[in-house]
């Protein structure tokens, strides 16, 4: 696949806290590669050394489709995470202006403007001020923005937040036309259900470092452990006597049974004991989103040690 973007070896520190350590990874045309990690691990620092808002410490990032120094701004299309930053303009006037910053033809940025507006549920919005819109519209607006001068590199910071089911679903349906067209898509999101169902590949930043990087099946071959939930009254302590068991979580008479790494479903099933009460039971890998909680919270459901041979063997992959 075409590599548009790779970024190798970031550093950042803010006075003597260093918030970046060796961040690398790489974006190719055409997938959605979604960059995600808790509060403060260092998304949207990343996001704004490659967008040369800020110059990291120690590190490079290159554009491939670009021989010119510099970052190809008409090449690249940018969500920022700060919402708002057009007030006492109009809609179409802010879309009109920006497009012309990217040297994109005025005539065809107007026409692809009403189109995506409509597709929006903006349409007759056009000379509205930004100032009147929702949050909601705004951002949609701002996303129009980013999008309108097709650019081959679209880097989304928290594209989801603030918008509602329908408009989510627009967005999403939208990124998703944008890759199968061959744009490279770099997101930020803490939805991991989103990313879960549009993302081929993950980078996952804790405290400044890499804790994944791989594709999503690689990730839940790798890393998501099996999990059985068991509807029926039983006691922990039966479930915590089986082998491979990691930890038992019970919420009235449903009980989830993390399991270790490896286990082999058709082989653990067998070992349950005949007394275990099951009216329903499902094994299931875990989510993305236990996965980023285990992570995020550092409840080491898989431990340290698998976590680095993993990143060996992945990170290692596609580094
Ligand atoms: N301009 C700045 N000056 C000082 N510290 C900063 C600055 N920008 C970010 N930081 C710090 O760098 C760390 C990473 O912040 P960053 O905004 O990159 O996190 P994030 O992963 O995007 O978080 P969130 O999910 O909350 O948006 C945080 O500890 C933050 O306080």
């Amino acid at each position: 696949m075409n590599v548009l973007l790779s970024v190798e070896g970031l550093e950042k520190s803010f006075k003597d806290k260093k918030v970046l350590h060796g961040i690398s990874f790489e974006v190719h045309s055409g997938e959605i590669m979604a960059i995600l990690g808790p509060n403060g691990a260092g998304k949207s620092t990343t996001i704004r050394n490659i967008m040369g808002i800020m110059m990291p410490d120690a590190g490079e990032v290159t554009f491939h489709n670009h021989q010119g120094k510099g970052i190809p701004r008409n090449k690249i299309g940018y969500l920022p995470e700060e919402r708002g930053l057009y007030k006492n303009v109009k809609v179409m006037d802010i879309l009109l202006y920006l497009a012309d910053l990217k040297d994109y033809p005025l005539k065809k940025a107007k026409e692809r403007a009403l189109e995506y507006l409509e597709k929006f549920d903006l349409k007759g919005k056009e000379n509205v001020n930004m100032e009147e819109l929702s949050k909601g519209m705004a951002q949609k607006v701002q996303f129009i923005s980013s999008i309108l001068h097709e650019p081959e590199l679209l880097i989304l910071d928290e594209p989801f937040s603030g918008l509602d089911p329908v408009s989510q679903e627009v967005l999403k349906e939208e990124i998703r036309n944008l890759a199968k067209k061959g744009t490279a898509i770099l997101l930020s999101s803490h939805q991991m259900n989103l990313v879960e169902e549009m993302c081929d590949r993950v980078f996952m930043i804790q405290r400044g470092h890499k804790v994944i990087y791989g594709s999503l099946e690689e990730v839940k071959r790798e890393y998501a452990n099996f999990k059985c939930t068991i509807h029926g009254k039983n006691d922990v302590s039966l479930l915590e006597r089986i082998p491979e068991v990691v930890r038992v979580e019970q919420k009235d008479d449903i009980s989830i049974i993390y399991l270790t790494k490896d286990v082999e479903a058709p082989k653990w099933l067998k070992t349950l004991p005949d007394d275990i009460v099951i009216n329903e039971l499902t094994l299931d890998r875990v989510s993305l989103h236990e996965i980023f909680i285990d992570i995020a919270t550092d409840k080491n459901l898989l431990k340290e040690s698998e976590r680095q041979t993993f990143e060996e063997e992945v990170g290692g992959e596609n580094a």
